[in-house]
């Protein structure tokens, strides 16, 4: 016998607590279907093509940016039936591709650099899971130690050595100049090997491989995969091989995923070897020959120098097309140097503390021209409900890194060059609320691993490049604009310039930094 009687529930009280969970789950089916019907708001989308048309192969970002004015900051394009999530603000970028990293961290496929077998290996462009996870970790681990970004600081002094003496020599060239600095740089920190010239063979077929990314990654590519023809084909008309280049495509990467890590594995062997990112993890780790955890070491190396050229390149040439823009600012950064270090030596990341103007203008520099101002882009894994809005699984998310460093509520008047955004009243670096490396590097799981190594490289080359040479526009050419190519990776547009030392103790003091 029951101690407690259970009341036993009228006929009226079931039949109210069965209405209450019908309406429950009607009220809830229909909001659902309700967020499903509501997309965000975009541009109208003409049948079958969808808005294809609407996105300009110029400056893509900047129009992004106008929509963000009429639709909101998240924006639903769709082509050829996919849907592509534009995120055009902070809070957005925050919400989704940060706080919900478990859904947001895929990546869509790039046609392209699939057929060329780089999504194999390369986990930039891997799907979130257990094989991205532990691959990244190796590199992130080292990107993001202060051990060793202070370890490489040698390496960033003697490309920044040698990029100077380039312009004392040869101030035409200066977009060589820069090429040959971000290879260097790279080689020498990734696997301790010196490039003397543009023409090394490992830096030119890095460029090589480079130069395909780049196409892979431009968004009609990888939108429209015209590359589906050729992967129809019938393997008696050749299949994907009938690509024209495709086999010179794969051997270069082949060649860069493996030349280089097998000297280094040389040099270790003799004893020569360099410090560098795959020297030291050979040495730590220990592994088996062409075992997983070496195939690794070597796989995450290549992706450094991959991620880091174009992108260094880049920032260097954008700064240096703001200094003409902008020759006032470019004054003020040699005034600090001038007063702090004096001129009988370079500044040092030593110096960094007291240079809080020249900071401002490497943070400024990442912001004014973001180089990728569409960062890469994230793929969400399953539907969505923010705001009210239905986001399909599979949408295709861009965070609009330009769109966002270039938000006036963040940045007043943003299009404008002007590093005191970063500075205190009294001239101290403040970018505790605008910091553009929030945007500029990506977001969530997949932000750059680079992004402390990228700001260290830049800075070194702008506080020394203020300290020993003037920049102008070139006398007799057309005055250069504020204008950038279309890419994933965007550089400014081919502008002339006149480099000069600053004095005759400057071009000394060039000299014999790079002789040391
Ligand atoms: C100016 C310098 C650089 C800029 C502006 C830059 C920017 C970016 C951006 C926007 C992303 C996409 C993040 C996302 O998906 O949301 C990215 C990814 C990545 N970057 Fe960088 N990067 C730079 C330099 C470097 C360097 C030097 C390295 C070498 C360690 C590097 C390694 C990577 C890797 C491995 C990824 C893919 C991350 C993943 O998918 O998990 N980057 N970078």
């Amino acid at each position: 016998m029951a101690l407690i009687d259970t009341p036993r529930a009228s006929p009226t009280f079931v039949a109210s607590a069965l209405l209450l969970v019908l309406v429950s789950a009607a009220v809830q089916y229909w909001s659902r279907s309700r967020a499903r019907s509501k997309l965000p708001p975009g541009p109208t989308p003409l049948p079958i093509i969808g808005n294809i048309l609407d996105i300009p192969r110029n400056n893509p970002w900047q129009t992004f940016a106008e929509w963000g004015k009429i639709y909101g900051d998240v924006i639903h394009l769709q082509v050829f039936g996919k849907s592509i999530i534009l995120l055009n603000s902070a809070e957005a970028t925050n919400d989704l591709l940060e706080g919900r990293f478990g859904i947001y961290s895929d990546r869509p496929a790039f046609p392209l650099i699939d057929l060329v077998g780089h999504s194999k290996w390369n986990f930039g462009f891997m799907p979130y899971g257990q094989l991205w996870r532990s691959q990244r970790r190796l590199l992130q681990e080292k990107y993001t130690n202060q051990a060793f970004l202070r370890s490489v600081e040698p390496s960033h002094r003697m490309v920044v050595a040698r990029y100077l003496q380039n312009l004392l020599r040869d101030p035409e060239g200066v977009f060589e100049h820069i090429q040959l600095r971000a290879g260097q740089l790279i080689m020498d920190v990734t696997y301790g090997v010196t490039v003397e010239d543009a023409m090394d063979p490992f830096v030119q077929t890095a460029q090589h491989v480079m130069d395909v990314v780049a196409v892979g990654l431009s968004p009609p590519l990888w939108l429209l995969n015209p590359l589906a023809i050729v992967q129809g084909l019938p393997s008696w008309m050749g299949g994907q091989t009938a690509l024209p280049g495709l086999q010179r495509w794969r051997s270069d990467l082949e060649d860069m995923r493996c030349k280089p890590f097998a000297q280094v594995k040389e040099s270790l062997a003799k004893g020569t070897a360099r410090t560098s990112y795959a020297a030291t993890l050979l040495q730590e780790m220990a592994p088996e020959d062409g075992s997983e955890v070496e195939n690794t070491i070597r796989d995450t190396a290549t992706l450094a120098y991959g991620a880091g050229f174009d992108t260094a390149v880049s920032n260097a040439e954008s700064f240096l097309l703001a200094m003409i823009l902008y020759p006032e600012i470019q004054k003020k950064g040699q005034e600090e140097i001038d007063r702090v270090v004096g001129s009988h030596r370079l500044p040092d990341y030593s110096d960094k503390d007291s240079l809080p103007y020249i900071t401002a203008m490497m943070k400024e520099t990442f912001r004014w021209h973001p180089p990728a101002p569409t960062g890469i882009p994230h793929k969400l894994r399953s539907d969505d409900v923010y705001k009210g809005m239905h986001i399909p699984g599979g949408a295709i998310v861009m965070g609009n890194v330009w769109g966002i460093c270039h938000d006036p509520e963040r940045y007043p008047d943003p299009m404008t060059y002007n590093p005191e955004r970063f500075l205190r009243e009294d001239g101290t670096f403040d970018c505790s609320t605008n910091d553009p490396s929030r945007f500029v590097f990506g977001f969530g799981r997949r932000v750059c691993p680079g992004k402390y190594f990228s700001e260290d490289s830049s800075w070194l080359m702008i506080a020394q490049f203020l300290a020993t040479f003037n920049i102008t526009a070139a006398t007799g050419e057309p005055f250069p604009t504020a204008e950038f190519l279309p890419g994933g990776v965007s550089r400014p547009k081919k502008f002339k310039s006149t480099i000069t030392p600053r004095s005759k103790a400057a071009a000394e003091l060039v000299e014999h930094a790079a002789r040391d």
